[in-house]
């Protein structure tokens, strides 16, 4: 795409004196390129906290005016979430449509959205951020952003309190009636989530920064351990290309298996209505039982990209989970790959070897609770061999007089249920 296809925008930014500011303003730019527009300028102020009225200061906010009308920029994008009569005041000044990062980000989102789930998600998070900006210009821009029409009807500026009462009441009825449907969505997908559980197999969740390689690294282990019908997920060089959770059965040689799953990527400030609308999708990783994080080491910012990754984690509510970290994309760059130091890896995701020693680290971690022991199990008792069979690595199968011997590794949660069954244990 060249630029003239593009948005021209100016991205606006208050440095506090905050020590990633720099950071969140790079990203901001991402995000903006992520949704069609093209960063002519960008604007810092430094003050020690936001003006209550304009978030920059007045004099500020007449030279933005000025670059605005110089650059011929269409839209005006702030680093930080503003409030209505922030968004509303500087409207007036700068004569173009005044969009936050929240607002930017749920356009990306809405977008990027192609399951049912992800769409209703994303609308109902744009539904609880539009209902305090009822009276405003914001949601106008960020409906011309994502070109769909929710909400669109409510945002003409000269409209009496009633109408926004009335449109209050109405965006309340849309959130319900979307929560409603969620609800439905989230049934079928509770039920597979339990049948899962069922299988008491492992849980591993990729999870990190946007863009760091999740995908790509769930398709080289699909290849190689996935079942043969079994789907690739999508993988894109852009911010959030992956909205939904899927999970796939991987098997090894040796018979062990895990369920992985691939999920949304996180970017810092996540818009809290998103992070509350899409705590289903990140159900998976807060019930895994093992995280494995991956990081954009080819990129500078990754120190920044991994907070980020752990503050979100805490703000999903996800426990204190083990974890590896897994540094990707290490062919762009000059370091030794694969290599392995305790919990942190250096990997490509497109390497053979790295693959591997990643797969041996995973298996490490989710299977050391592990027990090699022979059981006898009664001829009256075919669900637990098939339970076994299905469930453990099973090393060896006897028919004897008594029952069927079997020797199974299996998980120390299993051995203490079959423990009446168990005969002998190898070293
Ligand atoms: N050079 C290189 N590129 C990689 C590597 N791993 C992933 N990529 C590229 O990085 C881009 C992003 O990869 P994805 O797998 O979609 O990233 P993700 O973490 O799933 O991103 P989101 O779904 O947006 O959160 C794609 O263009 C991949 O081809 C790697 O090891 N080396
Ligand atoms: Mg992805």
């Amino acid at each position: 795409m060249d630029n003239s296809e593009l948005t021209p925008v100016i991205n606006i930014g208050l440095n506090t004196g905050r020590a990633n500011f720099n950071y969140g303003m790079a990203e901001l730019a991402a995000l903006s390129t992520a949704n069609n527009m093209n960063v002519v300028e960008r604007i810092d102020q430094s003050l020690p906290k936001p003006i209550a009225a304009t978030y920059f200061g007045t004099g500020k906010v007449e030279e933005l005016r000025d670059i605005v009308v110089e650059t011929g920029a269409e839209i005006v994008v702030a680093n930080d979430e503003l409030t209505p009569s922030q968004i509303r005041n500087l409207e007036k000044v700068v004569k173009v449509p005044v969009m936050d990062r929240t607002g930017l980000i749920l356009a990306i989102f809405a977008n990027r959205a192609q399951s049912r789930e992800a769409k209703l998600q994303v609308q109902l998070a744009k539904l609880q951020y539009q209902m305090p900006r009822l009276h405003t210009a914001a949601n106008q821009s960020l409906d011309q952003q994502t070109g769909t029409s929710a909400g669109g009807g409510f945002t003409n500026r000269g409209a009496g309190e009633a109408q926004i009462e009335l449109s209050r009441r109405t965006v309340q009825r849309q959130i319900n009636h979307v929560r409603h449907e969620l609800k439905e969505v989230n049934r079928s997908a509770e039920v597979k989530r339990q049948q899962r559980e069922k299988g008491h197999l492992p849980n591993v969740a990729l999870i990190g920064y946007t863009n760091a390689g999740k995908s790509t690294i769930m398709n080289e282990l699909i290849k190689r351990f996935g079942m043969n019908d079994d789907k690739q997920v999508m993988v894109k060089n852009m911010l959030f290309a992956t909205l939904d959770t899927s999970v796939r059965q991987l098997q090894f040689e040796d018979a062990k298996k895990l369920l992985l799953s691939d999920t949304v990527g996180f970017v810092s400030q996540l818009p809290t209505t998103l992070v509350e609308a899409f705590k289903s999708t990140l159900y998976e990783a807060a019930n895994a039982d093992l995280l494995v994080q991956i990081v954009d080491y080819s990129s500078n910012d990754r120190a920044n990209m991994m907070t980020t990754t752990e503050k979100t984690l805490r703000e999903i509510g996800v426990p204190d989970l083990p974890m590896l970290t897994v540094f990707n994309k290490a062919d762009l760059t000059d370091s030794e790959y694969p290599t392995q130091a305790g919990d942190q890896l250096v990997i490509s995701a497109n390497d053979d070897a790295s693959i591997d020693l990643l797969v041996d680290a995973i298996k490490k971690k989710v299977f050391k609770n592990f027990v090699t022991a022979t059981f006898l199990i009664p001829f009256d008792k075919g669900d637990v061999v098939s339970y076994l069979n299905e469930h453990a690595s099973v090393l060896n199968t006897d028919y004897k007089a008594e029952g069927t011997e079997m020797t199974a590794e299996v998980t120390d949660i299993d051995f203490q249920r079959f423990q009446k069954y168990y005969v002998s244990s190898e070293a």
